[in-house]
């Protein structure tokens, strides 16, 4: 029998591959900051009436989803000029199947396609980008169920919680699936179900042996959602995306229930809590029994089975110890949480407050003889480009009244861009004149520069600061330390004895004692010394 390798659709959001595939997520970039994810269908018929299938609707125009297929991540789609066919008449027809199809993009069935498709035909203006998911993309652009960790905060956290490929990170609860889907690319070493020989699966040849078991740990996230409704949306947005085995999500009220996945331990190295009241779900990540549940407790294990704490099974990994990050609104859940924190045995505690600002790097372009866009300044560039503006515009002036003409000199541009005057009402006196002639010089510059590199490039911080969005509280609980592993380890690192003294190698205790024995030393010495001096006066007969 071969290896059990099963093929498999790797998730867009560890691997999206060169290109957009069908029935994949892509992330629509409609603007700097506006993302819209979709599920790109292969054109198979009319959908909701168009006559190309799919059709994404946009305030920058309709694309048809056949012209975000197979086109590279990154790539720029102009919009196309949409047939809308019988779409008006078969809502009137048909008012049933109109309401399944009233998402152009969804791309639900009607059950009415029509076996051509029609080629998109490119419009004359509009266009967007089209990008691969990413977890940062997926957070500001996922269906919003609950309050979600943001970017800024979550790359903090898991690099405090030292999540990395083949980590175990429990979560609680999953809300919106932000965080799950950062920490899943945070943990991801491969897929449960592939690959078992490097994973220590005991892996069945064709000859009929087994492989050794290599013992590599596989990163998951192990996360926990009692919110029902929320649990279902999110089970199958894991599926949607291709991480079904690399998130776990189990439906429970962790409070009550804790955090074993059918009664096994996940041995998580990590563990990040976003629930209202942290301090109630701290008491099950204990190494042994502990002592605030009672004895015996019957606690249901959300799989529709009970578990008794009698013989204590700890979540966490007994070999390793474990980082916690908790995530509350208000102060006063913090220092209920670092009371919890301390009662079970967390150390080196601490509370960090993200308060991050954008900043923006552009090509800013000053001068007179810029034209009027984004990223322009009509101002004058130095001293001397004013100065020469000024003569300019006096010499024009001066020409004006000369020629015994009334009312205000303005420049104009004629067609081929020249300034010349012109009457205009008296109080208009322009000063921008965007000319035909500076768009000239611009497009000179232009020419001679690639317009990514024109301009001065500068940065700008947004002047306000994102408003509070949590305060995060960092703990460690170290792994349990037996006499035996502390007599392996001095074995394997023996300290005093006939060991070599490395300077700088001692630590402060045995410093202290170092000195202690060196003053010890010198004050008998000296006592020694004042004695004989004594011994020898007395010797000394009087005179
Ligand atoms: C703020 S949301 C989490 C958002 C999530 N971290 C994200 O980034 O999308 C908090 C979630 O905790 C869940 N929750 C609250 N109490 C819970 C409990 N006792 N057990 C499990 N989940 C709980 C809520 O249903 C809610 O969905």
């Amino acid at each position: 029998m071969a290896p059990n390798l099963r093929p498999r659709k790797i998730s867009p959001f560890l691997d999206p591959g060169l290109k957009t595939s069908p029935n994949a997520l892509a992330i629509v970039q409609l603007s700097r900051d506006n993302f819209l994810p979709v599920y790109l269908q292969e054109p198979k018929g009319e959908v909701d009436g168009y006559a190309e299938g799919a059709v994404i609707n946009t305030r920058f125009g309709s694309f048809p989803h056949s012209t975000l297929l197979n086109v590279s991540w990154g790539s720029q789609v102009r919009a196309s000029t949409v047939d809308t066919g019988s779409r008006g008449r078969k809502r009137k027809r048909n008012p049933v199947i109109t309401e399944d199809v009233q998402d152009g993009g969804g791309g639900a069935d009607t059950g009415e396609e029509r076996k051509s498709v029609k080629k998109a035909v490119v419009a004359n203006s509009g266009f967007i980008h089209i990008l691969n998911p990413t977890p940062e993309l997926w957070t500001t652009s996922l269906p919003h169920r609950t309050q979600v960790v943001y970017t800024p905060d979550y790359s903090y956290i898991l690099h405090r919680l030292g999540a990395r490929p083949g980590s175990i990170l429990i979560e609680a609860g999953a809300g919106s699936g932000s965080f799950s889907h950062a920490s899943a690319r945070a943990v991801y070493s491969g897929y449960p179900d592939t690959d078992p020989e490097a994973y220590g699966e005991d892996v069945k040849l064709e000859n009929g042996t087994k492989t050794s078991s290599t013992q590599k740990k596989r990163g998951k996230v192990y996360s926990f959602e009692f919110n029902e409704v929320r649990y279902h949306k999110m089970k199958k947005e894991i599926t949607d995306h291709n991480l079904d085995g690399i998130i776990d999500l189990t439906h429970r009220d962790v409070y009550n229930g804790g955090f074993l996945v059918d009664g096994k331990s996940p041995e998580a190295d990590c563990v990040f809590l976003d629930l209202p009241a942290p301090w109630d779900a701290l008491p099950h990540f204990s190494r042994k029994r502990p002592e605030t549940l009672p004895p015996v407790m019957t606690v249901e294990n959300g799989d529709g089975g009970k578990n008794t704490n009698q013989d204590w099974i700890s979540p966490l990994n007994p070999s390793r110890s474990t980082h916690i990050c908790t995530f509350s609104p208000c102060i006063e859940q913090v220092t209920r949480t670092i009371d919890a924190l301390r009662k079970h045995g967390w150390v080196e505690i601490d509370m960090v407050e993200l308060s991050h600002k954008k900043i923006n790097v552009i090509r800013e372009r000053i001068g007179m003889s810029i034209a009027q866009e984004k990223g322009s300044s009509q101002a004058p560039r130095d001293v001397d480009e004013a100065v020469a503006r000024l003569k300019e515009v006096n010499a024009k002036a001066h020409d004006f009244h000369s020629s015994g003409r009334k009312g205000t000199p303005r420049a104009t541009a004629t067609a081929n861009g020249d300034e010349e005057m012109d009457l205009d009402e008296e109080d208009e006196l322009d000063n921008g004149s965007t000319t035909q002639a500076n768009e000239n010089d611009d497009t000179q510059l232009a020419d001679s520069t690639p317009p990514w590199l024109q301009g001065r490039l500068v940065h700008r911080t947004e002047s306000e600061i994102k408003t509070h969005t949590s305060y995060l509280t960092f703990a460690v609980l170290p792994q349990e330390w037996s006499e035996a592993q502390e007599q392996a380890a001095l074995e394997t690192w023996p300290v005093g004895g006939k060991t070599t003294k490395v300077i700088g190698s001692l630590g402060r205790e045995a410093r202290k004692q170092e000195k202690r024995q060196l003053l010890q030393g010198k004050k008998n010495r000296q006592r020694e010394k004042d004695q004989n001096d004594t011994q020898k006066k007395e010797e000394i007969p009087p005179v």
